[in-house]
């Protein structure tokens, strides 16, 4: 991953981190095909969208073919739920559309996910409390017999979110979250490594992303939701949650945010390739 300005690639493991804590994760990232149009003087975060980085067909015959498959199959499923939602929430079945780019010219993302077991006396953080930062997110959870997904609810207590078969998780990203002023609540999860000794776990999540340019928190100002909907949403309260990432949505560009984000997880592809906005967030150097 340390080659792509995109943060598209390979991670091995001990080297992502989440809430300033290391992740115990192996993984491979890569992304719907979208060639960069990202010039010097543009913004910096229009850069997060850019070609995949893939092994050769001799080292893996079929793996890209499968696996942009897979994300453009994705995706359509996670339009049409866009879709629905948007009409849940009484916007109409076209509101939240808006929001993206004609097809072709954005981007949504994947990971094929490695989880290996605890070692005893050691950290059991696979990923750290989050958020996922974009609209909604398509996760497969591959492996059976292994819990460690757990969401939190709205009193704070995590619960798990075993693996059910043919079923995907759901998550509401931060980003729609932020887009309906709170009536939509994004997912605060995390997932726990396997217990020594009870084998590997592997998850594929699809992450849908959103415009770059726009912010979300002043867009938001242009969603007019049906009363009983924001009396629902105003009744529910503020939910009680661990994760903290994605402030950044109320004032910044979207894809600014969704920068900022990466460059927190993945720091040494932050500090090669976005070296002034790595200073800004890790002003003394980033923190071991
Ligand atoms: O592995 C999982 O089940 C969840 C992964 C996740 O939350 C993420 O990568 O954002
Ligand atoms: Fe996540």
């Amino acid at each position: 991953m340390v080659n792509s300005p995109h943060f598209l690639g390979y991670t091995a493991v001990g080297s992502e981190y989440t809430k300033g804590q290391l992740d115990m994760r192996e993984q491979f990232d890569w992304a719907t095909p979208l060639e960069s149009t990202w010039k010097e003087d543009d913004p910096d975060y229009l850069r997060l969208w850019g070609p995949s980085q893939w092994p050769t067909e001799e080292e893996l015959p079929g793996f890209r073919a499968v696996m942009e498959n897979f994300l453009l199959d994705t995706d359509k499923l996670a339009h049409e739920f866009t879709g629905l939602v948007s009409e849940a929430l009484g916007l109409g079945p076209e509101k939240l559309y808006e929001f993206f780019e004609p097809p072709g010219q954005m981007q949504h993302r994947g990971k094929m996910i490695k989880y290996p077991e605890a070692v005893e006396g050691g950290s059991d953080q696979g990923v750290g409390a989050h958020y996922d930062s974009g609209f909604l997110s398509f996760l497969v959870q591959v492996t059976d017999h292994q819990p460690g997904l757990q969401v939190q609810n709205a009193a704070g207590d995590w619960i798990d979110a075993p693996r059910i078969p043919d079923t995907m998780v759901i998550n509401i990203g931060k980003g729609l979250e932020f887009l309906t002023s709170g009536v939509a609540i994004a997912t605060s999860h995390r997932v726990l490594s396997p217990k020594p000794g009870s084998g590997t776990r592997y998850s594929v999540p699809y992450f849908q992303q959103i415009v770059q340019r726009v912010v979300l928190g002043e867009a938001a100002r242009t969603l007019k939701f049906p009363p009983e909907i924001l009396a629902e949403r105003d009744a529910r309260g503020k939910p009680v949650a661990d994760s903290i990432n994605y402030p950044e949505y109320g004032h910044l560009p979207a894809g600014h945010a969704a920068l900022i984000g990466r460059n927190k997880s993945h720091r040494d592809v932050g500090a090669k390739w976005y070296p002034a906005l790595f200073k800004e967030i890790f002003p003394d150097g980033a923190p071991a």
